[in-house]
């Protein structure tokens, strides 16, 4: 492969949960790592300095369906891929664009091929395939790129489930060899050693289907293992299933994906389904729920869910989160966030967002914490405990 491949290593096991290291050619990546959502190529509400100082986040995610619609990967490409168009220096991940079109655009039809859909923002006739799919990521340019896949319902029926992750086992197919042909054209481009420094996916990451039905979820693994890939995600979860079905299949299938690669849960999620999913050795997650319920005046804290837009806050001047070391709870009160937010002030999405992925961020950071001094176990006992028993 012309671009160096990531370095994953692991660093310590705590009998299910693994912390380890994801060299990137931009950022050294620690796992378990919380990975912020930029869906347009912004984590909405918080600048990319912020993101880098104060929160340390290493790496974010963008969505190749979305680019793709707006403003368009060519226009993004000419402006010298996705980190230089909008500024962020360290890691990226995309994802293929099979979920959003399946999760945003309404009239769509599946064939072989690919997915016909309807733009949302104009309506006009779009088309994506596994072959558009690999060709939108590589004009894109993240480190990270994920094989092109269907997602389907999380309470498919066993047929439903087995046709969608047949289609599924072909498009990865045709994923990885058009991955691998970009590789290969990209090194026969002759690239300088500046230019590949800069370029070129690293690594692309097979999705494991199959919704809850485990068997199909083993044949999945073991199906897409065969056609062998930098890393494995674990797709097709959050996505409505029952939560109890979604444990099951992480307890199933987490601890049989290849020890050596890194090892992605897609979409989740709330702090608990973050420290199940660490125990049985996940190693990479994004999730909305810090910036989507910060924009309506939902605070993440080690007590909890706190809405400030409940009256019980009115004259409450303690911070959001007692414990939380961030700039927000070191400046601000609850009783200021929630007249904010009443006040429909910008500024309460912006303090909002900025503290809970300060939260998701630096829980991960403690997770990692506990696992390399082996006491996962007592500090996911503890951290629960406390989330648990809710505000005074
Ligand atoms: C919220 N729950 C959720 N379940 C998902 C399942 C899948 C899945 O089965 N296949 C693919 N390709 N993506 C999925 C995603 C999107 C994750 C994402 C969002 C933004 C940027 C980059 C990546 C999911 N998200």
């Amino acid at each position: 492969m012309s671009a160096q491949p990531i370095i994953w290593q692991t660093l310590a096991q705590d009998e299910g949960a693994r912390a380890g290291i994801l060299r990137t050619r931009r950022a050294t990546i620690e796992t378990p790592v919380f990975m912020p959502v930029g869906t347009l190529g912004s984590v909405k509400g918080v600048r990319f300095e912020a993101l880098e100082t104060e929160l340390d986040a290493r790496i974010i995610l963008a969505n190749t369906y979305h680019l793709y619609l707006r403003p368009g990967v060519e226009l993004i490409r000419a402006c010298g891929g996705l980190h230089r168009f909008i500024g962020w220096e360290r890691a990226m991940l995309t994802d293929s664009g099979g979920f959003q079109v399946w999760s945003l655009s309404g009239l769509r039809r599946v064939t072989e091929e690919g997915v016909e859909f309807r733009s949302h923002i104009d309506g006009s006739q779009c088309f994506l395939s596994p072959e558009i799919a690999m060709e939108a990521q590589a004009a894109l340019g993240a480190e990270i790129v994920m094989a092109f896949d269907e997602c389907p319902p999380g309470k498919s029926s066993l047929e439903e489930a087995r046709r969608s992750m047949e289609l599924t086992l072909r498009w990865a197919q045709r994923s990885r060899r058009r991955f691998l042909e970009l590789q290969r054209e990209g090194a026969d481009a002759g690239r300088t050693q500046e230019q590949d420094l800069l370029s070129g996916a690293q690594a692309q990451f097979g999705i494991v289907q199959g919704a809850i039905h485990l068997d199909l979820r083993r044949e999945s693994l073991a199906r897409t293992v065969e056609i062998g890939f930098e890393g494995y995600a674990l797709g097709g979860l959050s996505v409505g299933e029952e939560k109890g079905a979604m444990y099951e299949v992480l307890a199933e299938i987490a601890p049989l994906m290849p020890a050596d690669r890194p090892r992605y849960l897609m979409g989740v999620g709330t702090p608990e389904d973050l420290l199940e999913a660490v125990a049985h050795g996940i190693d990479m997650f994004d999730c909305v729920l810090p910036t989507r319920t910060a924009r309506n005046g939902l605070a993440w804290t080690s007590r909890g869910r706190l809405n400030v837009k409940n009256a019980r806050w009115a004259r409450d001047t303690k911070p959001l989160d007692e414990e939380c070391a961030c700039a927000v709870c070191r400046r601000h009160s609850r009783a200021y966030l929630r007249h904010l937010y009443l006040a429909g002030e910008m500024l309460a999405a912006i303090l909002l967002t900025h503290h809970n992925l300060f939260f998701f961020l630096d829980t991960m950071r403690r997770v990692r914490q506990s696992i390399r001094s082996g006491c996962f176990s007592r500090f996911r006992q503890e951290f629960l405990e406390r989330f648990n028993a809710g505000l005074d």
